[in-house]
């Protein structure tokens, strides 16, 4: 009998700065396609099944909207997520000292320690106006037992990794014993 590992569902919360590349990372990876124009999201929630590690997984993207300092983490928007894409633009080093804000904040939330976590340096094409440093990032991930990696959803670089890592951390947090990792229950608003 096919079990329910044949097909695990996992929601995944993507979350960082206005107009850092969410939506287009997001869209690049179920679509295929590069938006050109900017439209803020309020939320979308998009499904995929994506093949990790010999198994399929049902994953759920929600792709918020843009969050600042003064963004809420409130009760009423707290849903299951299994893990957290935060993601900043190379280009802006104010949406990179934004990850930590929003990190801290899902922690506080949610009363843990660590969660399964890919932190995103997005528009690594704007190779010209980058204001973070590879090496910033590294560490930053490092600080904060994630992952990391950088992409450009424009030339669709590394976007299907993020995904692929999001699952791995949330898998790697995963006791073999029990089927499904228990939902954060968190999601920054
Ligand atoms: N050069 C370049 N531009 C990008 C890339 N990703 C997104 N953009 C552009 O950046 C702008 C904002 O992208 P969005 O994906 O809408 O950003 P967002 O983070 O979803 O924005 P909010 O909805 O406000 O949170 C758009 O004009 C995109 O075309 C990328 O990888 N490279």
């Amino acid at each position: 009998m096919a079990g329910r590992d044949a097909m695990k569902k996992r929601k995944i919360a993507v979350l960082g700065s206005r107009s850092v590349g969410k939506s287009s990372m997001v869209v690049q990876f179920i679509e295929n396609h590069f938006i050109e124009s900017y439209y803020p999201t309020i939320e979308s929630t998009f499904v995929k099944s994506v093949p990790y590690n010999g198994t399929e997984y049902h994953c759920e993207i929600i792709d918020t909207a843009g969050q600042d300092e003064y963004s809420l983490l409130g009760p009423k928007h707290a849903i299951g997520i299994h893990g957290f894409v935060l993601v900043y633009s190379v280009a802006s080093r104010k949406s990179f000292d934004m990850i930590q804000v929003i990190y801290d904040k899902i922690i506080d939330f949610c009363g843990v320690i660590d969660i399964p976590c890919v932190i995103v340096g997005a528009k690594m094409d704007l190779k010209n106006s980058r204001q973070v440093d590879s090496a910033d990032g590294e560490r930053l991930a490092a600080a904060n037992n994630a992952a990391w990696v950088e992409t450009s959803a424009k030339d669709n670089v590394n976007v299907a990794n993020v995904f692929e890592l999001c699952l791995a951390e949330i898998e790697k947090r995963a006791p073999r014993s029990q089927p499904e990792p228990k939902p954060s229950n968190c999601l920054v608003m």
